[in-house]
């Protein structure tokens, strides 16, 4: 049996005596892309918190490549391979697309002040930033300063960001959010190709992404992972339709 990229096991999550996630289990195989989707207020950006370590989990386990990352710091989890986006800008606005790029791969080299690693390092860097300018198509754009990006420019570029340090777990949170349709539509080509071989979980509210860009859709409903499954499957199956999709997707799921 092959290793899972990403695991939950039966995790929980209290803030107070509130329990927001309550038992949520979940696999995402090596090179397979998850969406997870919900109502507002299931959990879906705390799952996040927790699989990226910003949160601690009050119970169960998560594990990266059948390692447990559970209670570890966020910046040991992406040097384990994880990388996270997030639903609030995450840029220099004073730094160019370049530079923006090459600080995120500096961080992931685990760059530090000593003058022969800081050469090795920005050579490493200069040449991953420039593979990663390619894969998200900014290269005209490389000069140009974050802050006056376009907004869909800016999320490309967030993209390129989340990618830069090569984790092989990725995990983008609303990606198309506030996108027209022509954005939101280069926005899914954008991810389908700089995710080719890696493992991706999303939460997403826009359906027709969610059903364009993902191979498994897990729907979280009160901190409670209550399907997981194909696209079709999900589409068809009748707990789903009663809790979330027949109210908020229906229409572009169908
Ligand atoms: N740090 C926190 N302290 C206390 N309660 C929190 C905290 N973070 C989230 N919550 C609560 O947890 C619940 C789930 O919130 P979360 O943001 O994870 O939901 P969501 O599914 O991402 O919602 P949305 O789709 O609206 O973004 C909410 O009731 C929220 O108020």
């Amino acid at each position: 049996m092959t290793t899972a990229a990403l695991e939950l096991k039966d995790v929980r999550k209290s803030f107070g005596r509130s329990e927001i996630i309550r038992g949520a289990s979940l696999t995402v195989q090596k090179g397979e892309r998850c969406a997870v989707i919900g109502p507002n207020g299931a959990g879906k950006s705390t799952l996040f918190n927790l699989v990226s370590g910003r949160f601690d989990i009050s119970s169960g386990d998560i594990c990266l490549n059948g390692n447990s990352i559970s209670g570890l710091r966020p910046f040991e989890i992406n040097r384990l391979g994880l990388s996270r986006s997030f639903q609030i800008s995450n840029l220099f606005e004073r730094l160019s697309v370049y530079e923006n790029l090459r600080c995120a791969v500096l961080w992931s080299l685990g760059y530090k002040y000593s003058f022969w690693q800081r050469l090795n390092g920005l050579r490493d860097a200069h040449e991953r930033a420039e593979e990663v300018l390619e894969q998200i198509g900014m290269q005209r754009q490389r000069k140009v300063l974050a802050g006056v990006l376009t907004y869909a420019e800016q999320r490309a570029l967030e993209i390129g960001i989340t990618i830069a340090g090569g984790a092989d777990v990725i995990l983008l949170d609303e990606p198309t959010a506030g996108m027209s349709r022509s954005e939101s539509d280069a926005a899914v080509e954008l991810i389908r190709k700089v995710t080719v071989g890696k493992s991706l979980v999303m939460v997403e509210h826009d359906m027709s992404v969610v059903f364009g860009l993902a191979d498994k859709i897990a729907v979280l409903v009160y901190g409670e992972v209550i399907a997981c499954d194909t696209p079709a499957n999900i589409r068809s199956n009748a707990a789903v339709q009663a809790a979330y999709l027949g109210r908020e997707g229906g229409e572009e799921a169908a």
